[in-house]
C-alpha cells in the first residue's frame, strides 16, 4: 500500500513553486491553542532537538485550516543548515530558508495513539514555519539558553511552560498539501501546513543550534547540521494557498 511504502507518491520535503500554488477559498483560518504548561522536556534524538509535549488531553491542539478535525500537539523540532545559505527543508521557489521548524500534530478523533496515526493518511498534522536571518526571536531564546544542557545525542532536560504558539507568524497565510514524514519511516500520513510569512533569528540563536551534536558522551564529536532531507518529487500533487 502506498501509505507505508517510501519511494511513495506523496513524499516530504518539497519545492513549493508559488505561482503553481491554487488559491482554495473554501480553506479555514487554522485556529491554535496551546496550553504551556502541557510543555514536558527538551531532548536531543540524534537527528534534532525536540521539544515534547503531554498529548494525553486535548488541551494543546489545532483546528481548521485544510483539517477535518482537531489534532493535538505532541512535539517540535527543527532543521537547518551548516551555513545560512541552507537548512530548510521546504523551499519556496526553489529558494532555502536557514531553517525551519516543524511543530508535529497527530489526529486524537480518529485513532488511539501517536503510533496508529502515523500510519495513516490523515494521521498527522505539521506546521512548517520557516526562519530568517534577522532580529533576535526572544521567544526562541528560552529554547537556545537550554541547548548546551541537550548537546548531546540522548540527552533530555525538563523544560516547562513554554508556548509554541510564540513561534508561529500572526499573518495567517499557508501552504498546503498531502505529504510524509521527512526522517524514517517516511510514512505518508502528514497534511502539510506551510506558513508563507518566515520567523526572524538571529545569527547568534542560528550558530547555537550548530554547537548541537549528533553523537553521544564519548563517541568522536560530529556536529549536528544540514539535518533536512533533500526535496521530493511533487508527482501528482497541487499545493493550495489559503491566500491570493
Ligand atoms: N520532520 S517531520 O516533521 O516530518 C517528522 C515528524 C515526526 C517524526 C516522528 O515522530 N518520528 C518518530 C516516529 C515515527 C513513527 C512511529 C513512531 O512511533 C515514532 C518524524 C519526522
Ligand atoms: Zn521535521
Amino acid at each position: 500500500c502506498p501509505l507505508t511504502i517510501p519511494g511513495g507518491t506523496r513524499q516530504s520535503p518539497i519545492n513549493i513553486q508559488w505561482r503553481d500554488s491554487v488559491y482554495d477559498p473554501f480553506l479555514k483560518p487554522l485556529k491554535i491553542s496551546y496550553d504551556p504548561t502541557t510543555c514536558l522536556h527538551i531532548w536531543n534524538n540524534g537527528y534534532s532537538f525536540l521539544v515534547e509535549f503531554d498529548d494525553s488531553t486535548d488541551k494543546s491542539i489545532i483546528v481548521g485550516g485544510p483539517l477535518e478535525n482537531q489534532y493535538r500537539l505532541k512535539q517540535f523540532h527543527f532543521h537547518w543548515g551548516a551555513i545560512n545559505d541552507w537548512g530548510s527543508e521546504h523551499t519556496v521557489d526553489s529558494k532555502f530558508y536557514p531553517a525551519e521548524l516543524h511543530l508535529v500534530h497527530w489526529n486524537a478523533v480518529d485513532y488511539p495513539s501517536f503510533e496508529d496515526a502515523v500510519m495513516e493518511g490523515n494521521g498527522l498534522a505539521v506546521i512548517g514555519v520557516f526562519l530568517k536571518l534577522g532580529a533576535r526571536h526572544e521567544g526562541l531564546q528560552t529554547l537556545v539558553d537550554a541547548l548546551p544542557a541537550v548537546r548531546h545525542k540522548d540527552t533530555v532536560i525538563e523544560f516547562d511552560e513554554f508556548d509554541p504558539s510564540c513561534l508561529i507568524p500572526s499573518c495567517p497565510d499557508y501552504w498546503t498539501y498531502a505529504g510524509s514524514l521527512t526522517t524514517p519511516p517516511l510514512t505518508e500520513s502528514v497534511t502539510w501546513i506551510i506558513k508563507k510569512k518566515p520567523i526572524e533569528v538571529d545569527e547568534d540563536q542560528l550558530e547555537a543550534f550548530r554547537t548541537l551534536l549528533f553523537t553521544s558522551d564519548g563517541e568522536e564529536e560530529r556536529r549536528m547540521v544540514d539535518n533536512f532531507r533533500p526535496l521530493q518529487p511533487l508527482m501528482n500533487r497541487t499545493v493550495r494557498s489559503s491566500f491570493q
